[in-house]
């Protein structure tokens, strides 16, 4: 996720001067130096008061990294992508830091057409806010929540969602293989109509059941394929995934907090 940061700031033209990874394992601390031209440094050591530090860790790492790193951090700021940890916890381990703002993204910001959702306990001066936006804008759109226990739906839905997209697609391809198609005309076609269908639903996401009355003509093939799907209940199988992932978003965060 911090590569697929690092690339959207680049791409919006960012200062590669602007940026510096913190990367203990030399291999790794080349190939970032060699892709994106940033500096890298082995640990973190102080840095200016205007940086802003990109916590991008993963969950389990954030309390160790945060405690060995507590005295070079005086007011930075602090942007978590760290799914399940809480604010109040990198405070804590950062010891009593404030200037904290949690966040999740998705993978989508590869491309820069990621989502992702901030939450912050401080009133952040303007110059702060807009320099975290236009890191988060950097790999696609964001909005504010206005409470931070929404970021266990969150992760759930636009955090892990990707995911569940790529599964469905990928069985949809081997239907598609299965019906006797190529794996090229399948991945080409079963591509496409998911690309196409979201372009299109995104324009009309209040009417969908319209939409799906405007593919079902009355007694043809798609009513036959949607009653398929209604038996095997798939809304609640989608319920029941994104209840898991909360949950276990949840629980990361009464685990690690
Ligand atoms: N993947 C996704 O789609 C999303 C992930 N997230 C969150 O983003 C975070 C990162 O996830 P992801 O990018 O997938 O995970 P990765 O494991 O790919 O990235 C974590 C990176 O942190 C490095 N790291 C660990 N400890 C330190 C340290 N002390 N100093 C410097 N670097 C360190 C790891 O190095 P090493 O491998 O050597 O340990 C690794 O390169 C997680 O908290 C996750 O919850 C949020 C939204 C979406
Ligand atoms: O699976 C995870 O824990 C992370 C958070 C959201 C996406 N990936």
């Amino acid at each position: 996720m911090a590569a697929a940061i690092i690339g959207g700031l680049l791409n919006k033209n960012y200062s590669p001067a602007l940026i510096r990874v913190i990367e203990s394992d030399s291999k790794k601390r080349l190939v970032i130096e060699n892709k994106f031209k940033v500096s890298s440094m082995a640990e973190f050591k102080k840095i200016d008061k205007d940086e802003i530090i990109v916590l991008a860790v993963k969950p389990q790492q954030a309390e160790s990294l945060l405690k060995s790193i507590s005295t070079e951090i005086s007011e930075q700021l602090i942007l978590s992508i760290a799914a399940g940890i809480q604010i109040e916890s990198i405070g804590k381990w950062a010891r009593g830091h404030k200037n904290i703002v949690r966040s999740m993204p998705n993978v989508c910001a590869q491309i820069q057409l990621g989502i992702t959702a901030l939450f912050t306990k401080e009133v952040l001066d303007t110059k702060t806010k807009l320099a975290v936006e236009e890191i988060v804008s950097a790999i696609g759109e964001f909005i504010w929540l206005d409470d931070e226990s929404k970021m266990d739906a969150v992760t759930a839905i636009s955090g892990s969602g990707p995911a569940y997209i790529f599964y469905f697609l990928n069985a949809f391809i081997e239907s598609a293989i299965e019906l006797g198609l190529s794996r090229n005309e399948a991945e080409k076609l079963c591509g496409k109509t998911l690309l196409g269908s979201s372009h299109l639903a995104l324009d009309q996401l209040n009417d969908l059941q319209n939409l799906i009355l405007s593919v079902a003509s009355k007694g043809g093939t798609t009513e036959e394929g949607l009653k398929q799907l209604e038996s095997y209940k798939l809304n609640e199988m989608l319920l029941k995934a994104t209840r898991a992932a909360y949950e276990k978003s949840k629980k990361i965060g009464l685990e690690f907090n």
